[in-house]
């Protein structure tokens, strides 16, 4: 390098996906109003999804979903946050001083403003965004996209961006879920496998379907350039990516999706719905299974809640023995290595 030359710092930004600042029915509804007003999420024109959401979805959910949130709080706060934290201080550790690591969220706080700006404080060179989502859908990786270039656009000196879209297939992901997987095997047998992911709307992938060749069938079977950003083909790639790394043939394992809101919003989301999939499996003679939650790289209210609690009362009360949640990637150094391995060579 030159002896004049100013010496260059990279600009990191991790982003989730957001979480209320408390567990408390205001901070839910100040949440969820945000949230599901983003037209990315609730693709329904500005002119009804606001008053529809913020005057009747909200104000009944928000309630409720409070009660899920005092259930799933800890001492140090939301998990979604707290991992999303030690994760930034980890992998700002293992990058060093060349780098600059900050965290935000989509929703709420810390928000991507903030974190953005600690990045321009820092005069940062450019900016790597590396949302938190493996697998890509419009509603969470998408809705991170816009946000920043929404932020940016408006900065004098427009950085140079560059945003890692997904990573379903990354080797370091991978191997983390198998680690993970691995650790619970090892304590007991299980009878079958099942991956869980986030549910998004079928219209949402078909918006995004590249010259119609999404059909949500088949198709996602293989991954290819035709559904690079096929969400539900993304979430089939590391199902059968982790199936790979822990030796297990496709009749040992199933995906499916969890959260549907579809009996309100009426749309079909993806199938096959977890709920369905784990009923009928005990009458089968499945008794011990499984579950890994691949969507999300942190614990939080659609792991540890819904999986981990909600989906064992049904597989239980369906005559099942043992449903065990696989913990999320959360700090594992594994994953730790691997965020960081991304980041360097992007
Ligand atoms: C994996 C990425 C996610 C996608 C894609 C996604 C789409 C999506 N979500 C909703 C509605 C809700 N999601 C909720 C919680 C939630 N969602 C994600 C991630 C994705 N969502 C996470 C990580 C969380 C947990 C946050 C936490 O604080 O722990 C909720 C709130 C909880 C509740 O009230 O039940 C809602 C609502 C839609 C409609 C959607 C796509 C269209
Ligand atoms: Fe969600
Ligand atoms: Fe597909």
């Amino acid at each position: 390098m030159p002896e004049n030359a100013p010496q260059r710092r990279i600009g990191v930004l991790l982003v989730n996906l957001g979480t209320p600042d408390s567990p408390q029915t205001s901070d839910v509804r100040r949440y969820l109003n945000e949230f599901l007003t983003d037209g990315r999420v609730v693709d329904m024109p500005a002119a009804v999804r606001y008053p529809l959401f913020q005057g009747l979805v909200v104000p009944l959910r928000a309630p409720k979903s409070a009660k899920i949130y005092q259930q799933l709080w800890t001492e140090r706060g939301s998990p979604l946050l707290f991992h999303g934290l030690d994760l930034q201080k980890l992998v700002q550790e293992r990058l060093g001083s060349h780098y600059v690591v900050a965290f935000g969220m989509r929703y709420q706080n810390p928000s991507i403003e903030k974190a953005l700006e600690e990045l321009r404080e820092a005069a940062v060179d450019r900016i790597i965004v590396l949302p938190l989502f493996p697998q890509y859908a419009s509603a969470s990786t998408g809705s991170v996209q816009q946000k920043v270039m929404d932020i940016v656009r408006k900065w004098w000196v427009v950085p140079s961006i560059s945003f890692i879209s997904s990573f379903a297939d990354n080797p370091g992901f991978i191997d983390t879920i198998v680690a993970l997987g691995k650790e619970e095997m090892a304590k007991r047998d299980y009878d079958h496998i099942v991956f869980s992911y986030h549910g998004i709307p079928e219209r949402h992938v078909l918006k995004g379907s590249f010259k119609g060749y999404c059909q949500l069938g088949k198709c996602c079977n293989t991954y290819n350039k035709n559904n690079r950003y096929c969400y539900r083909a993304q979430c089939f790639a590391t199902s059968r990516l982790v199936a790979a790394g822990l030796g297990l043939s496709p009749d040992q394992y199933t995906v499916s999706f969890q959260s549907r809101l579809q009996s309100r919003l009426r749309d079909p989301w993806l199938q096959p719905y977890t709920d369905e999939v784990l009923k009928p499996l005990p009458a089968k003679g499945i008794k011990n299974v499984l579950a890994f939650s691949p969507a999300f790289v942190a614990d939080c209210l659609e792991t540890t809640i819904e999986v981990g609690e909600e989906f064992k009362e049904l597989f239980e009360e369906a005559g099942g023995e043992h449903w065990q949640l696989v913990p999320s990637l959360n700090t594992h150094p594994l994953w730790v290595e691997a965020v960081t391995d991304m980041i360097r060579q992007n």
